[in-house]
């Protein structure tokens, strides 16, 4: 029976009840699933357990789905774990229950390799680490049953140890090996991320029309913008390379049809994840590219293994940046040995170019990025082309591949760049024409960046290492995502953002961007019903405050008479104070008699407007007591629109506004006798607020009391001072 995800459980334990069986393959969780709905399928003759690819099994991921299924296995019975990356970790031996465990190794041997002092090392201290471990768990294990199956697990753990430890020694003895096989050629270059894309178009375009190809990225984003985006590219369309994409947030069903596909066809490419990283058999692969490194340094066994099979030839090609070429040591560490190979030549056409444009003396000074910015804000690829001779010994250099060197090395050198730079602005234009793509491309990016902070090997796959201005360049990016998990993101600055708004992107899916259109609509809508709801608000806000004021009026109205003459005699002696103040300097010829008038409310301001004062420069109070004051007064008036004037958005600007103003402001205009100054209080003008302006005759005689009234004062002072003095 085959037990696996995709179709519904129930029919499997019918098909079993209906048949029945005597092998059942499946993956964890759908065999635990069928075994707990089906008391019929009776494991007490179960003889043989297998675990394929035994280290991803044990792994903690499938550990519940494997117990549960473990725990109704009988224990009388012989487990077998295959793996090409078998693990040493002698728990997890003992976890799947193994006693008397004999180790089969199955590797290359490779004449006059030692097998590094250091890796003996490690798997020796692996097997006592474990060993300890376990006696560890003894001392503190519980009692009756479980302590007792513990101490079988020790002793399995143990014999398995030493089983480890004496595989490790003949290995040692035969003079080292190799994981991979030596039909397999395994190559990496070194690029940096915003090479990758065009170094691949390369291949692709090498290999894709002839050859089955698989190629590995990171993430299903990844793989997702890639399968949109290549056949887009110009680089690509011609070619006649066909493209597959499968990973694991695709359906089964789908899975099923592109893996059935991409066996069918005599050549092409499959993009994918690790999901088909291990057990794919497809007889005919002959390259594998890993376009990034996996995560799990174990997968690249696997991942490699997918070519090169029963005693056939096979090559694989991993991309490396130049801070990551640590990783090639390691693998050999790891018996994966792996050759420096070079950034693939562009084509003859490209070459040409290159070739000429070296001919040239004035080269350009733009950078190869730069280039892509303009090459693909202008649509020109020309001026991508163009630039690319200065970038060229930069991007040969980062390539190492060792194509630089004499005249023919920076000519070729000159023509990867150029190609690079075509790519990488096909890829941005891309994004600039198809929202699509640029989605994928953004998505592909944040997914990358999450992944590579997830490598197992952090101490080579270094986050803040990791070129970020370059790999959003190299996905075609318009703008650089935000990422709150990049502290200090490296290269940001080098990237060179699209001139293209992303927002006004469309879907090139008429349907998909009519739909977008109508979210976009309704988006506004809501926004301007808000809007409107707003601004409602605020004239509600606008009555409250006016209903206040008269509040505040008719309480004042309520006051004892002696009172409210009290604050009546307060608010005129104050605006007879500013009065007096302006008269003044009218008569010192600082303001012309229209301010004045203005100001003090005996006329209207319209026809102020191009007046000039006395004299030739305008004098400072003018500013202060008319102009200035007005504008104080429409800030407030315009409350809300402008948020940046402060003095007219609130009620101290508006008090304030009544306050330098004076008259102006509060009391000279009709229908303004009801604004309030500072503090609530009727302006000078007012009189009470109920009157409206007072007459011009009205005015001067109260004001000419109150300037007599001020010199009775002051003589009287002066006479009591002259008094005191003569005593
Ligand atoms: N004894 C054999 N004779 C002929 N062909 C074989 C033999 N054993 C395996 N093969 C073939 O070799 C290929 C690889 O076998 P298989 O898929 O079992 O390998 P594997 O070790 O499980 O690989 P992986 O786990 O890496 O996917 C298959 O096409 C299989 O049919």
């Amino acid at each position: 029976m085959l037990l696996v995800g995709g179709t519904d459980p129930a029919q499997d334990v019918a098909a079993f009840k209906a048949r029945g069986g005597h092998v059942m393959v499946g993956t964890p969780g759908r065999i635990e699933d069928v075994l707990k709905r089906c008391a019929a399928v009776d494991l007490r003759r179960l003889e043989v357990l297998v675990l394929d690819e035994a280290d991803r099994l044990l792994d903690m991921g499938f550990k519940a789905q494997l117990d549960a299924v473990m725990a109704r296995l009988p224990k009388q019975r012989r487990t077998g774990l295959f793996s090409a990356t078998q693990t040493e970790a002698v728990q997890e031996l003992a976890r799947a229950g193994l006693r008397n465990p004999v180790r089969v190794n199955v590797a290359v041997a490779v004449q006059q390799q030692q097998q590094p002092a250091k890796e003996k090392g490690n798997e020796k201290a692996a097997a006592a680490a474990a060993g300890k471990e376990k006696r560890k768990e003894k001392e503190e294990g519980k009692e009756g049953k479980e302590q007792q199956q513990q101490q079988q697990q020790a002793e399995a753990a143990a014999a398995a140890g030493a089983e480890v430890e004496a595989a490790a020694a003949a290995e040692a003895a035969a003079g080292g090996s190799q994981k991979t096989p030596n039909s397999l050629s395994i190559q990496y270059v070194l690029c940096e991320p915003d090479e990758k894309i065009p170094q691949l178009v390369r291949f692709l375009r090498l290999h894709g029309p002839s050859r089955k190809v698989i190629v590995y990225a990171m993430t299903c984003a990844g793989v997702d913008h890639l399968a949109a985006v290549l056949p887009r590219l110009p680089q690509l369309a011609t070619s006649g390379v066909r493209l597959r994409a499968l990973h694991g947030r695709m359906k089964q069903a789908a899975r099923e049809a592109t893996l059935e596909a991409f066996r069918a066809l005599p050549a092409g490419v499959l993009l994918c994840t690790d999901l088909a990283a291990r057990g794919l058999d497809i007889p005919d692969v002959h390259w594998i590219v890993q376009l990034d490194p996996p995560q799990d340094p174990a997968a690249f066994v696997h991942r490699v293994g997918r070519t090169a099979r029963m005693g056939r030839s096979g090559s694989a090609l991993v991309y490396l940046a130049k801070a990551e070429e640590p990783y090639v040591e390691f693998l050999r560490l790891r018996k994966v040995p792996l050759t420096e190979g070079s950034p693939l030549p562009p084509t003859e056409g490209q070459q040409a170019a290159a070739t000429a444009v070296a001919d040239d003396d004035a080269a350009p000074s733009t950078s190869g990025r730069d280039a892509v910015a303009n090459g693909a804000a202008g649509g020109g690829k020309k001026k991508a082309g163009k630039a690319a001779p200065a970038a060229a010994t930069a991007t040969a250099a980062a390539a190492g591949g060792g194509s630089g060197g004499g005249p023919g090395g920076a000519v070729l050198s000159a023509a990867v760049s150029t190609a690079t730079a075509e790519v990488l602005a096909a890829l941005r234009g891309a994004a600039e024409r198809d929202r699509d793509v640029m989605e994928k491309a953004t998505k592909a990016f944040v997914t990358y960046v999450r992944g590579y902070k997830e490598h197992h090997c952090k101490f080579i796959f270094r986050l803040q290492d990791l070129h970020i201005g370059r790999l959003a360049t190299g996905l075609g990016l318009l703008r650089l995502p935000k990422m709150p998990d990049l502290k200090k993101p490296l290269g940001a600055s080098e990237f060179r953002p699209s001139p293209v708004d992303p927002s006004t992107v469309p879907y090139r899916d008429k349907a998909r961007e009519k739909q977008r259109q109508k979210g976009l609509q309704q988006k506004q809508h809501e926004a301007a019903r808000s809007g409107a709801a707003a601004s409602a608000e605020e004239r509600a806000a606008a009555k409250r405050k006016a209903a206040a004021a008269v509040a505040a009026e008719a309480a004042e109205a309520r006051l004892p008479a002696a009172k409210r003459r009290q604050l009546q005699m307060k608010d005129e002696t104050a605006a007879l104070n500013q009065e007096y103040s302006l008269l003044k300097k009218l008569k010192k010829g600082k303001i012309s008699q229209h301010q004045y008038n203005v100001a003090t409310g005996l006329s209207d301001d319209s026809d102020l407007e191009g007046e000039e004062p006395e004299g030739s420069a305008k004098p400072a109070g003018a500013a202060a007591a008319g102009p200035a004051g007005r504008a104080e007064v429409r800030g407030s008036d315009s409350d809300g629109d402008d948020g940046a004037d402060s003095s007219g958005s609130d009620d101290e600007g508006e008090g304030k506004a009544g306050g330098k103003g004076s008259a102006a402001g509060a009391g000279g205009k009709p229908g303004a006798g009801g604004r309030r100054g500072k503090g609530g209080k009727s302006g000078p003008g007012t009189k009470g607020g109920k009157g409206g302006p007072l007459g011009v005759k009205q005015h001067r005689g109260a004001l000419q009391s109150y300037i007599d009234k001020k010199a009775r004062k002051k003589k009287r002072q002066n006479a009591k001072k002259a008094q005191r003095q003569q005593q």
